[in-house]
């Protein structure tokens, strides 16, 4: 959109400390390994003191549990922090096909103003005001995307796949309500949009996870090879544990989870949780 954007990454040559020297907006878009290592060096560099932050991770922080948002906005509570997520595949985005994404932050008036920085013909940016359930939403769906990714490696057909993403929206928002986050939120882009960019294309890292498993690789063959972070791994891991804390019932999440432990093989998982004991479609 014709701004200034200065980059950073830590095997760049640039300093982080002259990059970040009075920027107007920091956007953090590491993967979640480096989220609390970044964010203790910034805390000791000099910032503007109108710098929003905004953070694009999708994960969850295996010691805390907190999300990425909550640690930006724990380490610097004088700045905004808006949230950025949405179904932005990257690839498509590099080759300027259209999409559509949500920043959410307590401050709406950060939000907005990040909301003109980043609109153009190409990227239709929305507002809301739930950060934490549009930061779950982002977060959680890369679990069921590495189940869906067994899915149609297991070629279980348009059926399967259809009730797996609807009971996995499901999970999501229960878990979403444990953690005060919007209902609502769970039915915009970045919840239902995210889950259906992800559960639906090989571009999706977490969809690749599950889908070469289903095609009998381990866990470490699949991640020796796959272009990047695929979060939902570590996400799951985290979310097991704090799932069994605040007693909420995670069903996909445990068939995923035992299936990245090899625990389980796809099709167990997929019989464990058709195996499960029936009930009104409102219940856990
Ligand atoms: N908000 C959204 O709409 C979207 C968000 N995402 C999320 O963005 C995040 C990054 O995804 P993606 O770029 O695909 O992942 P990649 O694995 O391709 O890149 C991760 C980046 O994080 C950097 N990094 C990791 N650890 C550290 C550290 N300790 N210090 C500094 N930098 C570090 C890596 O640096 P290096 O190259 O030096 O290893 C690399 O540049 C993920 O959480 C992903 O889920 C992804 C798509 C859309
Ligand atoms: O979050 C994403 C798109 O919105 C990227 O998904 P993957 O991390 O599964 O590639």
């Amino acid at each position: 959109n014709g701004h200034e954007v200065r980059i950073w990454s830590r095997g760049g040559k640039v300093s982080l400390s002259a990059v970040l020297q009075n920027a107007d907006i920091i956007l953090s878009a590491i993967s979640m390994t480096g989220v609390s290592e970044i964010v203790c060096q910034i805390q000791f560099l000099p910032l503007s003191g109108k710098t929003i932050f905004v953070t694009a991770t999708k994960g969850l922080d295996p010691q805390t549990t907190c999300t990425p948002s909550q640690i930006w906005q724990g380490a610097f509570p004088d700045h905004p922090v808006v949230v950025l997520s949405g179904p932005n595949l990257s690839a498509e985005i590099r080759q300027s096909l259209p999409a559509a994404t949500v920043v959410a932050s307590q401050n709406q008036k950060a939000a907005e103003f990040v909301q003109q920085v980043f609109s153009s013909s190409r990227f239709r940016v929305y507002t809301n005001p739930d950060p934490i359930g549009v930061e779950l939403g982002g977060t959680l769906k890369n679990i069921m995307a590495i189940a869906a990714g067994v899915c149609d490696g297991l070629h279980l057909g348009s059926n399967a796949k259809a009730a797996l993403v609807t009971r996995g929206l499901t999970e999501m928002v229960r878990i979403g309500q444990s953690w005060g986050a919007k209902t609502e939120t769970f039915y915009g882009l970045s919840g239902l949009g995210d889950l259906l960019a992800t559960c639906n294309s090989p571009l999706s890292r977490n969809y690749q996870v599950g889908y070469q498993m289903a095609g009998g690789k381990t866990l470490v063959e699949v991640l020796e090879n796959l272009p990047g972070t695929a979060e939902g791994v570590n996400t799951c891991q985290v979310l097991i544990k704090r799932a069994k804390e605040d007693n909420i019932a995670v069903p996909i999440t445990e068939q995923v989870y035992g299936l990245l432990q090899g625990k389980v093989t796809p099709r167990q998982a997929l019989e464990e949780l058709m195996l499960r004991d029936i009930k009104s479609e409102y219940n856990c």
